[in-house]
């Protein structure tokens, strides 16, 4: 990003992801990485297996720590905070692999969400939830784990509905499930997106995630190799993306 960007600038940034350096113990993932997601964009993270998009959502999301640079909610400076504490800031992240408590019924695990936030477990925040998924309200004393694939997704994403976050992370949230499931996520997303909250999602699906997203950033090796709208994203240019080859370049 821009070093010499102004405060008002960066206020303007739902999220702000600044020069950040991250991995696992001494293993380095992303390098001097930076991204931003403006209110009410919908960001598409892109890259091929590896290339750290699931670090970067968890970076964001403060269960990675940056080793260098800043993590920023609304210009506020979040990088020292504990995942809970940028949860109630704010940010919402439905992780891989659902991120749902399976032994408990559809009713607790919604409550619980609520009660991460700061609610008091009851009413609104499942109401919200219910009239955005039907489904599930049939299912409330249900436990999560005997749901099925997409009852399971429709679950996790009911937390941005509970959380009312202004900044939602989506890692995969169509991994495994079958078409007509995924249509319906997408569905779902695209309301989501539609509420004005700030979206970063990661999809293995990258033609629905181009086509929900309003900019895309592409990642290779835990660095950024395109910022910008997914209309300049040429075929060239995301290919490079995924296998790691620059066509533009002579051999
Ligand atoms: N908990 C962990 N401990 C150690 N290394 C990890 C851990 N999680 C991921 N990695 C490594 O970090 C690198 C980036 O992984 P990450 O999951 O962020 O990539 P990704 O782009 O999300 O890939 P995928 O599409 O396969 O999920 C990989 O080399 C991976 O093996």
């Amino acid at each position: 990003m821009n070093p010499h960007a102004s405060p008002a600038a960066i206020a303007a940034c739902a999220l702000e992801l600044d020069r950040v350096d991250a991995g696992y113990g001494t293993t380095t993932v992303l390098r001097d990485l930076s991204l931003r997601v403006r209110p009410g964009q919908v960001v598409a993270l892109l890259g091929p297996n590896g290339a750290g998009k699931t670090t970067t959502l968890r970076a964001a999301a403060g269960t990675v720590r940056p080793a260098g640079g800043q993590v920023r909610l609304f210009g506020q400076d979040v990088t020292p905070l504990a995942p809970h504490r940028r949860a109630r800031a704010g940010l919402c992240l439905i992780p891989e692999g659902r991120g749902i408590f399976r032994s408990l019924t559809v009713r607790e695990n919604l409550r619980l969400h609520d009660v991460a936030i700061g609610g008091d477990g009851r009413g609104e925040a499942l109401e919200r939830a219910l009239d955005a998924f039907p489904d599930l309200e049939s299912r409330l004393d249900h436990h999560a784990g005997h749901l099925s694939g997409g009852q399971q997704q429709m679950l996790a994403l009911a937390r941005a509905y509970v959380a009312r976050p202004r900044v939602i992370l989506l890692d995969e949230v169509s991994m495994g499930l079958a078409p007509l499931i995924v249509e319906q996520i997408f569905t779902a997303l695209r309301d989501l997106a539609a509420t004005g909250v700030a979206m970063l999602i990661v999809e293995q699906y990258v033609a629905q995630a181009l086509d929900l997203a309003d900019h895309v950033v592409l990642l290779n090796k835990g660095a950024v190799t395109y910022d910008g709208s997914p209309s300049g994203l040429d075929q060239d240019a995301l290919l490079a993306g995924y296998l790691g080859v620059d066509f533009g370049q002579a051999p």
